[in-house]
Parts: C-alpha cells; structure tokens; sequence
C-alpha cells in the first residue's frame, strides 16, 4: 500500500490550471522530495492531501484512505507543517506543543519535542517573540507530536539559516530511521539531495519528472561540466562546441577570461580539440559534476542546462 496515491488530480482556481491530471505515489516507508519552483503547484497538491481544498477532479489516498471521506482519520495518522507559519503571539513554545499533544490523545513529553528541534531554552517564551526560524522550529516540533506515520512537510526550510536547515533534515532522516514516511516540498534541489530517496519534480501542475536524485542528474546527460578558459571566443566556436556529438549544451560564463562551460556526456579531448583546430588557445580547463541546480534548472525551465 503506497503511504500516498495522487491518481489524475487536477484543480482549477477560476481560470488558473494550478494542478492538471497528476498523478503520484509515495512508498511506505521513504522520504519522498517534492520539488517545484514558485507557483508549480507543490501547496495546492499537499492541501488536496490533507483534504483542506477539494479537487476539481480527480482522487487521493492517503494511507489507504481516501482523503476526503477519512480526512479525520488520517490527520491522526499524519504529522504536518503547513506553508506559512502560523503560531499564537500569546502562547508559549511548551503550551504550543501541549495544545498538539492534547489534541492529538498522546502522552508526548514537551520538553523532549522541544529540545529535539532546538527551542528548550524558549520553551516558556510568549511565540510573539520568537524569530522565524524559531516559529518554523515550533512547529515542526508540533508536526512531530505522536510519532506520526507520515510527515507531510511543507517548505519545512523556510526561514532557517543553514544550521537549521541542517538540524531540519537530522530530524527527517531520524524520523525516517523510526519508520515514518516523510513528503516534503521544496523548491531549492540541494536540500532534499542528502535526505531523499525519490523525488517528483512539478511544473505548471505536471509531474515532470519521478526519480533518485542520481537518477535525474543521469537523466540530464549524466554528464559533466567542462570549464574552458580560453584566450577568446566568438558565436561560431560556441556553435561548433555545441554541435558536437556528446555536448548538450555550451555556454560563454565571463568574458575577461572568456570561458566556455559545456556540458558534455563522453570525450572532453573533443571539446578542446575542437576550439584549438579554430585558432583558439586553451589557457585552463576544468571538470565538475553536473550540480543539481543544474537538473533542476533543465526541468523546470525552457533554457538548456547551464553548468556551473
Ligand atoms: N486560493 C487560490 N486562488 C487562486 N489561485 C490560486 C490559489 N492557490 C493557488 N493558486 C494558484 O495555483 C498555482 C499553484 O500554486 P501553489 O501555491 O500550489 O504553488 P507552489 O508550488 O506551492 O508555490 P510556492 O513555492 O510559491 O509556495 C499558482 O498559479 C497560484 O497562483
């Protein structure tokens, strides 16, 4: 049984397509990543999820319930931190977290939820007055109360500096070691990179792609980026570099040097052979593995991939 079924979910706000005929899964037991720039649609699936809007057509499941007739029943299952952060100026991090544990029927221990996502020390501090990388802290905190089986995160990155963007994918791989799966959204590549098995890449509402993070950056050529310094460039040599064989792309990176970044699948000797042949000279060149900005960037936007 999948954790969650997405089959031909689409949503219509008035005239915008926010969601059009996706379709997903997520295994029991992994850390799927759902990545898409602004806008892709990642909010609009995770509420037709949690059943907080209804799709125009279409059907979820999630845990093996549908997820509007057992909303309910699944929100008890499920862990969430939901976009935007909403904490209660008034109340304190520790009366946060009881108001969960309460809601929820569990015997959780505050302080521990609390020291687990580094706020013990603000645990009696009024929520008004915490920073946003706090607020996001507490309610991951929340999202963690009765170790739930699922974990449905939503930007869970947002408004942490990197120690605590750190701490945040610790705290997803811990939970995944205890079994929970764990759905989270982002749109920045290289935080799921470390922690995801899978990941589904949106765009305009498509899946446009499902795979390992290995998988896509293969999918993408595979390849790697070369870096040519050379003594000058013009549009015939970056034609040239391009219409060979194994290059995907070939791009002018700077101009004092000129360098030329390539994207190339198979022999650089090529690449290099090639621009000496027209006269230029080769001052430096070097290689680095295609970054996953990179394949993020060839699938969600029309330019080529860029490398580095
Ligand atoms: N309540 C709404 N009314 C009208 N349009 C909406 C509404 N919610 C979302 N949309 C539109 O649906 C599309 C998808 O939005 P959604 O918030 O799901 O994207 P997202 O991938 O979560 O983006 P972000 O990374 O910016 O949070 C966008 O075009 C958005 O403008």
């Amino acid at each position: 049984m999948p954790a969650i079924r997405v089959d031909g979910l689409t949503k219509s706000y008035g005239q915008t397509l926010a969601l059009s005929d996706l379709s997903f899964e997520v295994h029991e037991g992994e850390v799927f990543g759902f990545l898409g720039p602004n806008g892709a649609g990642k909010s609009t699936t995770i509420n037709a999820i949690l059943d907080f809007i209804r799709p125009t057509a279409g059907r979820v499941e999630v845990l093996g319930m549908d997820a509007q007739s057992h909303s309910r029943d699944i929100r008890a299952r499920t862990g969430v931190l939901p976009e935007g952060v909403e904490t209660y100026d008034r109340l304190t991090g520790r009366e946060h977290l009881q108001f969960a544990i309460d809601s929820k029927g569990v015997g959780d221990d505050p302080e521990a939820l609390l020291e687990r996502v580094g706020l013990l020390d603000a645990a009696d501090k009024k929520a008004g007055g915490y920073s946003k990388g706090m607020s996001q802290r507490l309610m991951l905190a929340m999202a963690l109360v009765g170790q739930p089986e699922l974990l449905i995160l939503d930007e869970p990155s947002t408004g942490l500096d990197p120690n605590g963007a750190r701490e945040m994918r610790r705290i997803v791989s811990q939970e995944n070691e205890r079994g929970a799966t764990v759905f989270f959204s982002s749109h920045i590549m290289e935080q799921v990179e470390a922690v995801c098995d899978r990941v589904g890449i949106l765009r305009d509402g498509e899946m446009v792609a499902v795979d390992s993070v290995e998988g896509l950056r293969d999918s993408v050529g595979g390849g790697e980026s070369l870096r040519v310094t050379v003594d000058r460039i013009d549009d015939d040599a970056v034609q040239a570099v391009r219409s060979l064989s194994d290059v995907s792309s070939a791009a002018v990176d700077g101009k004092e040097p000129p360098t030329l970044v390539v994207q190339v699948d198979g022999s650089k000797t090529a690449v290099l052979s090639e621009l000496e042949e027209r006269g230029l000279e080769v001052r430096d060149f070097s290689t680095t593995e295609a970054s996953l900005d990179d394949v993020f960037q060839s699938y969600t936007t029309d330019r080529e991939v860029k490398a580095r």
